[in-house]
């Protein structure tokens, strides 16, 4: 199957962006693997497909998968702004508000005349249903009215984490500098840890002011990337919660800024940033 694609990034988070509105676009597992493999295909840590919507209120609809796995994902909140910036480049819409579907949310995203973009994220849910995170033997600790989880290590150690759904699992940690945060180590641990059924994005989350924090985090099915949309929104929602951040914060990644806001329970997290397109390419799949 020859493929045209074009690839993006948001924040250093890149992806293989593919129009599937002109024509169905099945791709197999093996076949979205290829395009996300950085020495076999294209490499990307998500492939975005931009389908026709089916609804006449929405725009689009728009699939993610993860690059490494070919796995579909819920959300994928730096591929939002990448989506906004590709519908308009590619002159599928002249819309300054684009109303989008994915496999379980609606989300608004608008383009500022500077190109940055804001993405409606939805709101955060916390029930450890909503993850799903499957407590078993452990109970929770309230902290500041929160609940927060002491997860045990394999080697006996605990790490303490904040649960936040966006759509896609977060499980989110306070660390002292994330410079020296132990992503690699603990990351994968959490990620594939057994009260996660469906594994987790396990972010490390540094508090520089209360408008302020630094940000990694080590992605489900990609490893540590260098921004995570979602993964931003999830450490802000928590640190607000837990009562160290304002309602609006600045989220320094490895691969950029993101602007986050989020006015409490029953709205939506609101997320700024930037998008940008790399190259056009073709290849055979
Ligand atoms: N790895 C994530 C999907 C991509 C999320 C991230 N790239 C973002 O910008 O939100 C997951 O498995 O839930």
């Amino acid at each position: 199957m020859h493929i045209r694609f074009t690839k993006m990034q948001g924040a250093g988070n890149d992806f293989v962006v593919l129009d599937a509105t002109r024509q169905p676009l099945t791709l197999q597992r093996e076949q979205l693997q290829r395009l996300g493999d950085r020495r076999f295909g294209v490499g990307a840590d998500q492939i975005l497909v931009v389908e026709p919507s089916t609804k006449p209120e929405v725009d689009f609809r728009y699939r993610i998968y993860n690059g490494a796995t070919g796995e579909e994902v819920e959300h994928c909140g730096n591929g939002a702004r990448c989506f906004v910036r590709y519908v308009r480049e590619q002159g599928l819409t002249d819309k300054d508000v684009i109303r989008v579907e994915t496999v379980n949310r609606l989300l608004e995203l608008r383009q500022a005349p500077d190109g940055r973009v804001t993405v409606n994220m939805g709101e955060p849910a916390f029930a450890p249903a909503d993850l799903p995170f499957d407590p078993k033997a452990l109970s929770p600790r309230a902290k500041h009215g929160v609940d927060v989880w002491s997860l045990p290590l394999p080697d006996g150690r605990e790490v303490e984490i904040a649960l936040v759904s966006m759509g896609n699992p977060h499980a989110v940690m306070r660390v002292d500098d994330v410079l020296r945060a132990p992503v690699a180590e603990i990351g994968p641990i959490v990620e594939s840890h057994a009260q996660f059924p469906r594994r987790v994005n396990v972010g490390f989350m540094q508090v520089v002011a209360r408008d302020q924090i630094a940000l990694r985090v080590y992605e489900r099915d990609a490893g540590e990337t260098l921004a995570c949309g979602t993964g931003a929104c999830a450490a802000v929602v928590a640190g607000i919660r837990l009562g160290w951040l304002d309602a609006a914060v600045e989220v320094q990644t490895r691969g950029g800024q993101l602007r986050i806001e989020w006015a409490g329970p029953g709205q939506p997290v609101m997320m700024t940033g930037p998008a940008q397109t790399v190259y056009q390419g073709e290849i055979e799949l």
